[in-house]
């Protein structure tokens, strides 16, 4: 009984989980999650990675990554400035322990948009968050989108084709999601990712009311 009741209140007092979205590039993460966030205002918070990509057209610096360069990015993980990082597609992406705080300080849902290598290294921290995949139809879907998205060059189209075969067999591994969402039709991958998530945005909708 005081086991239950102290358990209870110490997920309360730790806060929302967060949530990690991967799979493959082009898979339709970063649709879905915006979604989200314009959906549920003030209950989700985004987890801002650091890349050494160029900024696509459109992309805000500081909103969708920060951009840096390798050194820099280097030295922040010399520094113990990164939870995980990650080299993908001939870039370097990680996720700093001050992005993730930024969001957790706000008692916000914490969203990390990461590869399968983070998914990996995040396993090894405390963080614990719902894992969730979002997955392509069929890798002949998923490089329509990626030519459609015109965001890539051929090289790095091939490169992230390749990353994304290995994502999708990986994907089928018990125990590494805790939800595999096929996106085919993207109203229903979006609801059923709200199902996924509706505990944690119900606890933040009834905490914002307090
Ligand atoms: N269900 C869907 N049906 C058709 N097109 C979709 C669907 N979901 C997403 N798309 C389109 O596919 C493209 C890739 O989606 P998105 O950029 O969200 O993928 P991503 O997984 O975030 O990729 P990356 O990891 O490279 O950032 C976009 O142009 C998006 O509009
Ligand atoms: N391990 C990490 N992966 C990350 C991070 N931020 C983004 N990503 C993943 O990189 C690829 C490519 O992203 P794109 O924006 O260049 O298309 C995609 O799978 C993202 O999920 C991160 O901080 N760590």
């Amino acid at each position: 009984m005081y086991l239950r009741v102290f358990s209870r209140l110490f997920s309360a007092m730790a806060g929302p989980r967060p949530v990690v979205l991967s799979g493959p590039s082009g898979a339709g993460k970063s649709t879905l999650l915006k979604r989200l966030m314009k959906e549920y205002e003030g209950v989700f918070g985004f987890s801002v990675s650091h890349t050494t990509r160029n900024p696509r057209l459109g992309e805000e610096n500081g909103k969708d990554y920060h951009y840096v360069s390798r050194e820099a990015m280097q030295e922040g993980i010399a520094n113990g400035d990164f939870i995980e990082n990650a080299e993908f597609s001939g870039n370097m992406y990680g996720t700093s322990k001050a992005s993730v705080q930024d969001v957790q300080a706000k008692n916000l849902i914490c969203i990390l948009d990461i590869d399968m290598q983070g998914v990996k290294n995040i396993k090894k921290t405390d963080l614990n968050p719902i894992y969730v995949s979002i997955q392509p139809p069929s890798m002949e879907i998923l490089e329509k989108r990626l030519r459609d998205r015109q965001t890539e060059s051929e090289e790095s189209l091939q490169k992230r084709l390749e990353a994304a075969r290995i994502d999708m067999e990986l994907s089928k591994e018990p125990g590494i999601f805790d939800v595999v969402i096929v996106n085919d039709d993207l109203e229903e991958a979006y609801s059923t990712l709200k199902e996924v998530l509706i505990e944690e945005i119900t606890k933040v909708q009834e905490a914002n009311k307090s």
